[in-house]
């Protein structure tokens, strides 16, 4: 059937077990939920996403969490094709547009041009210049920060350039400015760079500095058509919440909301959901991945699953018989496994309606576009042909 509203939900970094080409990205044993499972040892509890089939997709259910008899709806997993594993990669991927060629990483540090040309623009020093935990380096030179006045631009195994600034010494209008014009310095074809990200922070020292929802992500602009523009250039209405709007430069969304978190994120849903609407709302809900995932802290991300799953119910009895809800992820963040970087993993994807009178298994899909062109097929838009849909087969 066709829906009348779909809901895409992306449960940032939330991976379910290691894609076939993890060994490329060091990532061999990575499994995000997995993990999760075990660390809590059969305490995990999300009957929600546990009736929607979230261990029935998996070869090994999560500890605590049995795969159902019967789930509400349909199963199954996604693996991405994309050359990197940063959230852009994963996003655009599921709207029909795989990054083919990989965008630049700084394992050793910065172009002294471009470090230049950002000191040259600011008027100020630029310190750390490495790949480094967002957390561990303000811990490392926010002081040193705070006394100078200096920069703070470091990495991570992404194509990534963050700048970090304390929001009382650098302010805010200023950092999203440095972070523009670093924009400008990084759009190829020399250098290509996936995302500048103002990482702001507050606190009076070191043990006591935290990062605030001002984070800014400052995206390459789409390197051609996403479903996103083909949805709403043939009218359909198109809302992005939480970083969506960051992630696709603001292309093809016609109403946005910013999260502060991930239950503001909810929040917005329970809103939007109130709204009579016909279209497609695309949601990230990104603490999964910012504060635990990186962070490795698997007890703090069982905690935001179990959060999520209880606002889950909420939605799930919201539902109107003509709505569908898909939940995916676009990529991993295993808090169990090494380093401090995104993991390399196949995705959950999970289908759900009210009107669903069966249920099954919709096997593993590649590229992450069968979600998007899901979406098309629904409401009969033609996009560039990338992705299979599975529509017809829930019933
Ligand atoms: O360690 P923090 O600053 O959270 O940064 C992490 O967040 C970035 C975007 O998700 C990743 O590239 C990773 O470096
Ligand atoms: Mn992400
Ligand atoms: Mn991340």
């Amino acid at each position: 059937m066709k829906y009348k509203r779909v809901f895409g939900l992306v449960l940032d970094s939330v991976g379910t077990g290691a894609a076939p080409d993890a060994e490329k990205f060091d990532d061999v044993g990575s499994d995000t939920l997995g993990h999760i499972g075990e660390h809590f040892a059969g305490k995990l509890q999300i009957p929600n996403l546990q009736k929607m089939g979230i261990s029935n997709l998996r070869e090994t259910p999560i500890e605590g969490v049995p795969a159902v008899e019967t789930p509400i709806g349909y199963y199954g997993k996604m693996r991405e094709t994309s050359a990197g594993k940063d959230s852009m990669d994963g996003h655009w991927e599921m709207m029909g547009l795989p990054v083919k060629h990989a965008l630049n990483t700084f394992p050793n540090g910065f172009p002294k041009e471009i470090l230049d040309k950002i000191s040259a623009f600011s008027g100020r020093k630029i310190i750390g210049n490495c790949p480094e935990s967002g957390t561990k380096i303000i811990a490392e030179l926010g002081e040193q920060q705070m006394k100078t006045g200096d920069l703070i631009v470091y990495t991570s195994g992404d194509s990534v350039i963050q700048i970090a600034a304390h929001e009382d010494i650098i302010p805010l209008d200023e950092l999203y400015k440095i972070c523009e014009y670093t924009r400008t310095l990084v759009n190829g074809p020399e250098y290509t760079v996936g995302r500048i990200i103002a990482r702001p922070y507050v606190g009076p020292d070191k043990d006591h500095f935290t990062r605030t929802a001002n984070r800014h992500d400052f995206t390459l602009e789409p390197t051609g058509k996403t479903d996103i523009d083909y949805l709403q250039e043939a009218g359909v209405h198109t809302i992005g919440i939480g970083k969506i709007n960051d992630i696709f430069s603001g292309h093809g969304i016609d109403e946005g909301y910013h999260n502060e978190s991930n239950m503001d994120g909810m929040d917005h849903v329970d809103h939007v959901m109130a709204e009579d609407f016909t279209g497609f709302c695309f949601i990230n809900l990104v603490d999964f991945d910012a504060m635990y995932g990186h962070r490795r802290n698997p007890e703090g991300f069982g905690q935001a699953l179990m959060d999520f799953d209880k606002r889950l119910g909420t939605v799930l009895d919201q539902m109107k018989p003509d709505d569908l809800l898909l939940i995916t992820a676009d990529h991993g963040n295993d808090p169990g496994f090494k380093g401090s970087d995104h993991t390399r993993e196949q995705v959950p994807l999970l289908a759900y309606s009210p009107s669903m009178t069966t249920s099954g298994s919709l096997g593993t899909r590649s590229p992450f576009a069968d979600f998007g062109a899901t979406v098309l097929e629904n409401f009969d838009v033609t996009g560039n042909g990338v992705g299979e849909s599975f529509l017809s087969e829930l019933k």
